[in-house]
């Protein structure tokens, strides 16, 4: 049984694993793009201490599988670029026994909601494209918002050789030294981290044994918290402002320009409650560039008065204290990535006027001194920035004291930190529940000190032997 047996796996582990594989593909279908992450096995995969290892990745061209929705079979055609590349990575003879997984995430979370029929059209459209390849399809499902979390958690640990380093004598008596999991996606977003603290709510609470230690770990999903969601969800707030269809947002740079029409905006389940019958059906945004009034929507969008427990993050959530080191990745990484602050050494006080200053910028100057990002991506800095400071902190309860404890990580020892990873570790039994017997010494070691101790002892032998017989001439003179 997979040491993370607390975590649903029903649709994907019916199937027994290749004996002999080597290599294994996992699709991350998110809400804004899908990728394809190609892992390869340890040489010695019975004993593993050493690390599975990211070879190669794709990310499918178009926003995510989700958007499909208008046309499922299309979903699954426009995995095929990725695919055959996966094909070129991996060695013909090893393609039939390579395990695919496609877990679908927050973009097809909402799907669901909005139309459960075309959600299963969509995912069943990528089995079949995914099925016609020479590999051992597993299966494609939408996994929970608590498996995301706490794989997530698993990818960062494992990645950072945590969970070997807790499993030694030593590492089990003192706490375990684990990264907490920070995950900004499109749609949702994820913190896990393990708590000394009762958790007091049962679903955000998970117990993991992992190389023989135990780990108690919280962990909550906000779905329609992802960034895409947010904003758009920031964007509603100021329709019913609107004055001529026009909104001014100071979460874009000054000069910066958006048509929206409002029957796109009003199609997320996000924004069920901030629909208004009397919305234009387009709006045109105009960016002023102001960090303060933008701090100022954003935060509209966490309720912080209903708590009916101890303590609570926002929207009546429980959240224990936070503990330890943070690895933040996603769209945290992203997005601190461009503003240049994923220094650890950076102060949250820093970090707030570097944002600020970037979203004073005139959108031209922005635009002409990064020509080369994607449009999207650019424009929404100024927000993304706020909004994950504003997360952070308003949301999460970080502060100046503990925002060392933030690491922003793109990739750790060449894989990229996110779920994937530790969703297939999970499917394959790659992390055991308890520590794998390894002897104290290696096989050539265990020769060499018998040799070592075959010579001592001979010569131990004749040393006594020689000191022991009396030499003969003095026998005779003694007689
Ligand atoms: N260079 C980049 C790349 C991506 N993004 C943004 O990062 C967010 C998250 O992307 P991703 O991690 O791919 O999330 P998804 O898997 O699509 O989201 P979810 O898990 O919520 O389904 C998106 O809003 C995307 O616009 C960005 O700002 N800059």
């Amino acid at each position: 049984m997979g040491a993370v047996a607390l975590i649903t796996t029903a649709v994907v582990q019916n199937k027994p694993l290749p004996k002999n594989m080597k290599y294994g593909i996992v699709l991350d279908a998110g809400s804004s793009h899908t990728s394809v992450y190609i892992y390869e096995w340890p040489a010695e995969k019975e004993n593993d201490t050493g690390v599975v290892q990211q070879i190669d990745a794709c990310k499918v061209d178009g926003n995510g599988i989700s958007s499909y929705a208008h046309d499922p079979p299309v979903a699954g055609l426009s995995l095929q670029k990725c695919m055959d590349k996966a094909r070129e990575v991996i060695p013909e003879q090893q393609q039939r026994e390579t395990p695919v997984y496609l877990g679908a995430t927050a973009g097809m979370r909402l799907l669901r909601l909005n139309n459960a029929t075309l959600a299963d059209e969509v995912l069943s459209s990528v089995g079949s494209t995914l099925r016609s390849y020479p590999f051992e399809f597993q299966g494609a499902r939408i996994i929970t918002g608590q498996e995301e979390g706490a794989y997530g958690w698993i990818t960062i640990n494992y990645l950072l050789g945590n969970f070997l380093e807790n499993s030694g004598w030593l590492g089990r008596l003192k706490q375990s030294a684990t990264f907490g999991a920070l995950d900004l996606g499109g749609a949702s977003t994820q913190i896990t981290f393990v708590s000394k603290k009762e958790i007091e709510s049962q679903e955000n609470s998970l117990h993991f044994r992992l190389y023989g230690k135990s780990y108690d770990v919280y962990t909550h999903s906000y779905l329609c918290y992802g960034k895409d969601q947010a904003l758009r969800r920031q964007i509603a707030y100021t329709i019913p402002d609107a004055n001529n269809s026009t909104i001014l947002d100071p979460c874009f740079n000054s000069g910066y320009r958006r048509n929206t029409s409002t029957k796109d905006l009003y199609s997320s389940p996000c924004i069920a409650q901030q629909r208004i019958s009397t919305a234009p059906s387009n709006i045109e945004i105009k960016g002023t560039g102001n960090y303060q009034l933008c701090k100022q929507k954003v935060e509209m969008i966490f309720n912080k008065t209903q708590c009916t427990y101890s303590q609570c993050s926002f929207n009546g959530i429980f959240q224990p204290n936070l503990e330890g080191e943070f690895g933040a990745f996603s769209a945290y990484y992203f997005v601190m990535d461009f503003l240049k602050l994923t220094n650890e050494k950076i102060s949250l006080e820093r970090v707030k006027e570097a944002v600020k200053t970037h979203c004073s910028r005139p959108w031209e100057e922005v635009l002409k001194e990064f020509p080369k990002i994607k449009e999207k991506y650019l424009s929404e800095y100024c927000f993304s920035g706020t909004y994950i400071l504003s997360l952070l902190e308003n949301g999460f309860g970080f502060n100046s004291e503990n925002w060392k404890d933030i690491s922003f990580l793109g990739k750790i020892k060449g894989s990229d930190a996110g779920w994937t990873l530790g969703y297939m570790l999970n499917l394959t039994n790659m992390i055991p529940a308890e520590l794998p017997y390894s002897p104290p010494l290696s096989h050539g070691s265990y020769i060499g000190l018998m040799v070592f101790f075959s010579i001592l002892l001979v010569f131990i032998i004749l040393t006594c032997w020689l000191s022991l017989r009396k030499p003969k001439c003095l026998q005779k003179g003694i007689i």
